[in-house]
């Protein structure tokens, strides 16, 4: 169901007409575009403004992340360099986006000078952490967030888009009850947003008290969706790109993630397995183990 939401409310999430809104004020402002520098050319230019998505979301604008990010972009990227660079713009990205994180007083002790040690208040994370890596793409983010976050349990979903852009889930690893006050919900991509506003759903339905939403590189209407069915998630993302093909790819976006993350093509790709042959799979293995 879709929430409407005044725009004289500061704390309700824009509407995609007040984004397009606010973004022309900003354009009219800056005297020289980033395109009348360059020579014309048909080359993409890569977003340089962001626009003000609200306060739940929040775009990086760290000249380490465009540069790491124009990485990922390049087609000449080989598999191993842009599993690479995927680690080192999740930590990045991670670093920000847990700074919400609530932290309890615990008591420490620290070598002094001399043989003696002083007695000091320490911090560490209250707050329960999962990570909910999207399959394939998202899982080349789990080891960034293990590393910020070492405690946080990692709990897998798995969806694919179909030729129609629905959101499959052919995957899910949630235990039966909820034991999470803050849960990470990471996908290199959001294009349509059909995925992510699924698996945002679904984690509500299991009962997570407090979503956020990870990712590297959205489209403008992918985010904006995304806010209009869950305006309560934070997101945490690299960049925003204009444009979605008809076909909903990212433009430039970066092709696609999970091929590229693993080496494979869509020529190698074969239709994933259906629940009938699934069924079928099942059977044969009891059948073998009787
Ligand atoms: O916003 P949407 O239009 O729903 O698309 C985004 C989804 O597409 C990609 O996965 P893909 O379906 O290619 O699966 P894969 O990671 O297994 O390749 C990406 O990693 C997202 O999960
Ligand atoms: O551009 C896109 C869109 C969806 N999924 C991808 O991997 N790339």
């Amino acid at each position: 169901m879709l929430r409407h939401h005044s725009s004289l409310d500061p704390m309700s999430p824009p509407s995609a007409n007040m984004i397009m809104e606010e973004e022309k004020k900003a354009k009219d402002a800056t005297s020289t575009t980033t395109t009348e520098l360059l020579p014309s050319s048909p080359a993409k230019v890569l977003p340089t403004f962001i626009a003000p998505y609200g306060p739940n979301v929040h775009v990086s604008k760290h000249p380490v992340l465009s540069h790491k990010l124009s990485i990922l972009r390049s087609s000449s990227t080989s598999p191993s360099s842009f599993r690479q660079a995927l680690r080192e713009i999740t930590f990045h990205l991670g670093y920000e986006a847990t700074s919400t994180l609530s932290t309890k007083d615990i008591p420490i002790t620290v070598p002094g000078t001399s043989h003696n040690h002083i007695d000091a208040i320490g911090s560490r994370i209250s707050d329960k952490v999962a990570l909910i890596p999207i399959l394939r793409s998202g899982l080349g983010m789990v080891d960034p967030m293990l590393e910020l976050v070492n405690n946080a349990t990692v709990h897998h979903i798995g969806m694919y888009r179909s030729k129609s852009l629905m959101p499959v889930q052919y995957y899910n690893r949630l235990p039966k009850t909820c034991d999470v006050d803050v849960a990470y919900v990471m996908d290199p991509l959001i294009a349509t947003s059909a995925t992510i506003i699924s698996v945002v759903s679904i984690l509500k339905r299991w009962g997570v008290p407090q979503i956020h939403v990870m990712s590297v590189i959205a489209s403008k209407v992918g985010l904006s969706e995304l806010l209009k069915y869950h305006p309560d998630v934070r997101v945490t993302i690299g960049t925003v790109d204009e444009e979605l093909s008809e076909d909903g790819n990212l433009v430039p976006g970066l092709g696609d993630a999970g091929d590229r993350l693993f080496g494979t093509n869509e020529e190698d790709e074969e239709d994933l397995v259906h629940i009938s042959k699934r069924k079928r799979t099942m059977s044969v293995a009891s059948e073998t183990e009787g």
